[in-house]
């Protein structure tokens, strides 16, 4: 199932992908697709509905983040070893952990805004893991029952708020809009084997990163597990895998996004997102 939410700003309605690619409303079911509809009854439910017997959409509706409410938004870092290698570092023995803030959450086809004193924004196409039931504790053999699906992020950075500036990497993060996820909720059936599937970044028509999850370090399940031994994980909370290489800290020179450039990005079997970028006028 792919789960979605759709309208714009503010008015979002739940919905999903039918078989044929057409939206369809499911908010005569369910208020909407956050962590209370994860991690409850509808959520199994709603998967055996038929999708025929829901209202149409029409038009072509804005595509919101497909959860919202989002408590948490824990990303892993240098999690490609080509990746960690373009950044001159290495894949660290355990996995780097940051958080970044839930207001940077947006749509998968919304605008994404530079900061108005920045320089260095960069892109990093991401696995989400959408969690699904409290996990405290959990071990990794167990961890996948704490999933309720999967979504393409663009984990935008802002590289000298992130590396030149002093403390966290979350100034970098976290900023406003750094955040696209969607479009859809992918639940696990639908996605074949998490640890092999294409993931790819174009900047203005140029493919920048064209990696694979197998190539991805500590796995989906290590991940789930790893966490919660220092927090619980709550369902409607994200977490973001790492990039594979091509970001463009990893060129020769640095490139870096600036107004008017158009991201697009994807994994296969999860969805694609597309992103222009303007720069936010105080
Ligand atoms: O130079 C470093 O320490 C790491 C630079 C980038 C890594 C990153 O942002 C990531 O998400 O991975």
């Amino acid at each position: 199932m792919k789960l979605l939410r759709f309208g714009e700003v503010g008015q979002e309605k739940p919905g999903l992908l039918d078989e044929e690619g057409n939206i369809r409303d499911l908010s005569a079911y369910v208020k909407d697709i956050d962590g209370e509809f994860l991690g409850g009854e509808l959520f199994a439910k709603t998967q055996v509905i038929d999708t025929a017997s829901l209202p149409l959409v029409s038009g072509q509706p804005r595509l919101a983040e497909p959860v919202t409410g989002v408590g948490k938004f824990i990303c892993v870092g240098l999690n490609y070893e080509d990746h960690a290698r373009e950044t001159g570092t290495v894949v660290p023995p355990e996995p780097v952990l940051f958080m970044k803030a839930t207001s940077s959450i947006t749509g998968p086809f919304d605008r994404v805004e530079l900061p108005p004193h920045s320089k260095k924004s960069d892109w990093e196409v991401e696995l989400g893991v959408v969690i699904g039931k409290e996990a405290k504790y959990v071990s990794e053999a167990e961890a996948m029952n704490y999933v309720a699906g999967f979504c393409v992020i663009n984990d935008l950075s802002e590289r000298e708020f992130q590396l030149e500036r002093e403390g966290q990497w979350m100034k970098g993060k976290g900023c406003d809009t750094f955040g696209p996820l969607g479009p859809y909720l992918v639940t696990p059936d639908e996605v074949g084997n998490v640890d092999n599937l294409d993931i790819w970044l174009e900047l203005n028509g140029e493919r920048v990163q064209d990696g694979n999850t197998k190539t991805m370090v500590y796995k989906v399940p290590f991940l789930v597990h790893y966490i919660s031994q220092f927090m619980s994980l709550q369902p409607g909370d994200i977490i973001s895998t790492g990039t594979p290489p091509g970001v463009g800290l990893g060129m020769t020179p640095p490139k870096y996004l600036k107004e008017g450039d158009v991201m697009r990005l994807g994994i296969e079997n999860i969805g694609e997102q597309q992103q222009s970028v303007f720069r936010y006028q105080r």
